[in-house]
């Protein structure tokens, strides 16, 4: 039994805590078997390739009613390197995802740069984490062990899915403007994120998906037939609040995370095409793009998508970072580069990078 922690979860209403191991599971049916068994509980990260390894875990002490991670501004940090898919890179990607959509390969598929950073000092995943809470507003924080004593840490404003008793809530995000300081340059920002009808498009897509995936296991379920602005430090979004009753309760907060993700918000549509596109044109993805949450031995639990978020290396010196976007017809390339530089900054902000100057 250790005290170290293993999983957090944290809003500034409060936090749910895991510390310790005391079992490691790599599939979502070893962790239904688990819970079972008796395991109190089960937290960590499915991946984004729902045939991946997931990295799940039964802490050895779990507390639902903990305080909220103490905010923290990073003091600022000098990389030893830094790398960032080169926007000419990802222009040629977004291009080549057009023409796949053209072709009626997909409809909508969502692609990403990355960027790493090596630092000359260790990093602690929790005073990272405390980093993106000083920025998170009402996104919740979260840092959860991963294999290999990686750790993914970050701000998800996107809850995936939340299940208490037969109530099922999930509040995609979809389509998104830049936050600029400028007051009225930031208004102007929203105003016309409301009303674009590319944005509309991506943002109906995930709203589409997740009603069909919840429909057969509902006797209730609806949503606003407009999404609604929300906004982080960084961006503004599209969002639009689902809320579901459940036929049968036996259905767990993890099935409900295996069944959704990854949505359109993250992958694409249809699933398979979109996926298999971001494999071809950006490579394999690992735990960015899925999701990270918990579910208890009544099935109640809550799942965000793993977005705005890094993977802190095992000699944790270096981090991983993905930022990316919808790309749907009348998507623009350079327009769609810019969106990644933007979304980039809540990690930035969380390190500290761009305190250094
Ligand atoms: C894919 C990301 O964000 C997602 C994509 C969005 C979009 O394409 O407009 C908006 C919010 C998120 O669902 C990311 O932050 O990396």
């Amino acid at each position: 039994m250790t005290d170290a922690e293993s999983f957090l979860l944290s809003r500034p209403a409060g936090a749910v805590r895991g510390t310790g191991v005391r079992a490691r599971y790599d599939s979502v049916d070893a962790a239904r078997a688990a819970l079972r068994d008796g395991a109190p509980v089960v937290a960590g990260l499915l991946a984004f390739d729902t045939a991946g390894p997931a990295a799940l875990l039964t802490p050895d002490r779990w507390t639902t009613d903990a305080g909220p991670i103490t905010a923290r501004t990073p003091a600022a940090i000098r990389p030893s390197h830094v790398w960032i898919t080169p926007p000419a890179e990802h222009r040629d990607r977004v291009a080549a995802a057009l023409a796949a959509i053209e072709a009626g390969r997909a409809a909508k598929v969502v692609l990403a740069r990355t960027m790493e950073v090596g630092f000359d000092a260790p990093l602690d995943p929790l005073s990272i984490a405390g980093g993106f809470a000083a920025g998170a507003r009402d996104a919740a924080v979260f840092a959860a062990q991963g294999p290999d004593d990686r750790w993914l840490i970050g701000a998800s404003p996107e809850l995936l899915v939340r299940k208490q008793g037969r109530v099922v809530t999930c509040h995609p995000y979809a389509g998104s403007a830049a936050r600029s300081a400028d007051p009225e340059l930031d208004a102007a920002a929203a105003a016309s994120l409301s009303t674009s009808d590319k944005d509309l498009r991506e943002h109906a897509f995930v709203v589409d998906d997740l009603r069909e995936r919840l429909a057969p296991l509902c006797a209730e379920l609806s949503a606003p037939t407009a999404p609604s602005l929300m906004s982080t430090g960084e961006m503004w979004h599209l969002a639009t609040p689902i809320r579901g009753v459940l036929h049968d309760d036996s259905v767990t907060a993890l099935d409900l995370a295996a069944r959704l993700s990854p949505t359109p918000a993250v992958g694409g549509t249809p699933r398979a095409a979109a996926t298999a596109l971001i494999a071809e044109l950006e490579g394999t993805r690992e735990f960015y793009g899925g999701t990270v949450g918990w579910c208890d031995d009544r099935g109640d639990g809550e799942w965000l998508v793993s977005i705005r978020c890094l993977e802190l290396a095992a000699d944790r010196r270096g981090i991983r970072t993905w930022a990316g976007g919808g790309i749907v017809t009348g998507s623009d390339p350079e327009a769609e580069v810019a969106e990644t530089t933007a979304k980039f900054r809540t990690v930035r902000r969380a390190l500290g990078l761009d305190a250094a100057g």
